[in-house]
């Protein structure tokens, strides 16, 4: 299998009772969701991107967010353990979609724990949030299975998990590896080798489609303006629902690159 490939999983009837950290509960739109999850596929397949849905997971309201299952690099998926014990049963499903495409697999043990959200791969670096949801032995484990695949693990300490859910709810990079974020939620800017500061929060999350189109969520519309005026094509989508629930584009979705 070569090309652009994403796993998703559709939001199960849970969705609403998903976990709320750092903002407060308001009530999701199960039906509408559903919509803007299909629209957020439907962006993904018109910029060539094949996608291969995991088997639901009706049982798990965070299920949707398949990103935080693994982390994969080069042909191996390293399969997450939640920080957040309730979110670990959503990994069956997500292992075995991800082996049926080719991968080999290996996990996280505990007493490790690391989402795959709080991964940002830049070429061949690997920066890992440590914060509330991945631990120092989860950092360990990333680096000893991915290190003698060539990544550099590079570890960003998230200021305690007091302000973020995960790494890639404060930063991502654009194609040219510039690390991206809102300045009120990145403590250590000077981590990455470039940083460049965007106005709204949720306009720190990219998804790279290929080329200069750059996914991201409707609710970033400065942060749009800042990234066409740096001439990228950003593609909008909105993700209203996932949002309530501190979702974002990036975790709706495992993007499989080098199959
Ligand atoms: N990678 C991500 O940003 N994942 C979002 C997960 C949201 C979910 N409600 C959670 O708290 O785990």
């Amino acid at each position: 299998m070569s090309g652009k490939t994403a796993l998703v999983r559709r939001p199960g009837p849970r969705l609403a009772e998903g976990l709320v950290t750092h903002i407060e509960r308001t009530p999701v739109d199960a039906a509408l969701a559903l919509r803007q999850w299909h629209g957020y596929v439907e962006a993904l397949r018109a910029h060539g991107w094949r996608t291969v849905e995991a088997t639901p997971a009706d049982d798990c309201p965070d299920g949707v967010f398949i990103e935080d299952t693994m982390v994969v690099f080069r042909n191996v998926a390293l399969i997450a353990r939640s920080g957040a014990a309730g979110r670990r049963a959503e990994r069956a499903g997500a292992k075995e979609a991800v082996a049926a495409l080719g991968c080999s697999v290996d996990r996280i043990r505990e007493p490790g724990t690391l989402d795959g959200g709080d991964v940002l791969k830049v070429g061949d670096t690997l920066y890992v949030g440590r914060g509330g949801r991945t631990n120092a032995d989860g950092v360990r484990q990333l680096r000893a299975v991915f290190g003698p695949l060539g990544a550099r693990v590079v570890a960003v300490p998230l200021g305690g998990g007091a302000k973020v859910l995960h790494l890639k709810s404060a930063v991502t990079a654009l194609p040219d590896g510039t690390v991206v974020g809102h300045p009120s939620l990145v403590d250590e800017p000077s981590l990455f080798p470039r940083f460049l500061p965007v106005p709204e929060e949720s306009g720190a999350h990219v998804v790279l489609l290929g080329g200069d189109r750059l996914l991201m969520a409707a609710s970033a519309p400065r942060t749009a303006a800042l990234y066409a005026g740096l001439g990228y094509r950003p593609v909008v989508v909105d993700i209203g629902e996932f949002e309530k629930l501190e979702g974002c584009v990036t975790c709706l979705s495992v993007r499989l690159r080098e199959l």
